[in-house]
């Protein structure tokens, strides 16, 4: 038997940074068409700033295995919407994650293909189960970056079209100073 190395590596607790991980860097440009305010999204864009960045280990796309990423998602907003990761389903649909928050606040948007939504809100300890078939989202609702961990099969994979092209059912939003998880008025099934 031809077995694997065992590791170890210590999150940075502070800035999310995984020693030797992959990072990916999401700035708005990537997020075209993904905010409801196009507006504001053309406005901000002047600027480009950073949304997230993920520090990753992966391991080769087969069953039985898997992958961890922490994710650094910056506080801002597109006019009224807070800041988000891209949010997929899985290309194998059926493979769960868990995700546990590291710093900072926010939450996680859910949805089954039929767009039954589900908003979890997330602080440091918080674990979410992301259940086979759920679509899922993190969004900042604070004000400094909202750091945290994710725990997946290495086979997952990402689909990210449906959710490119429709979103979520829900968005959240500042509205009178408060955070609100309100129907988004562009979805359809
Ligand atoms: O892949 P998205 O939707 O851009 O969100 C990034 C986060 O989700 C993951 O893809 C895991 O679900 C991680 O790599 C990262 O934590
Ligand atoms: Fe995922």
């Amino acid at each position: 038997m031809d077995y694997k190395t065992p590791f170890g590596v210590k999150i940075d607790l502070e800035t999310g940074v995984i020693p030797g991980a992959n990072k990916l860097v999401r700035r708005l440009s990537d997020m075209r068409g993904y905010f409801l305010d196009e507006k504001a999204y053309e406005e901000l864009l002047k600027e480009d700033p950073i949304v997230y960045e993920v520090y990753a280990i992966e391991q080769e796309e087969k069953e039985g295995d898997l992958n961890f990423a922490t994710t650094v998602l910056y506080p801002g907003k597109v006019g009224k919407e807070f800041f988000f990761t891209k949010g997929h389903y899985h290309a194998k649909a059926d493979r769960a994650e868990i995700y546990c928050g590291i710093k900072g606040r926010g939450g996680m948007l859910l949805q089954t293909p039929e767009g039954e939504a589900k908003w979890i809100p997330m602080e440091p300890g918080t674990v979410v189960y992301v259940p086979p078939y759920w679509a899922h989202r993190t969004v900042n609702t604070g004000n400094e970056p909202f750091i945290f961990l994710a725990i997946y099969p290495a086979d997952a994979g990402h689909d990210y079209g449906s959710i490119k092209e429709k979103g979520f059912s829900k968005i959240v939003i500042e509205e009178d100073g408060e955070v609100k998880v309100v129907d988004n008025p562009r979805w359809k099934l």
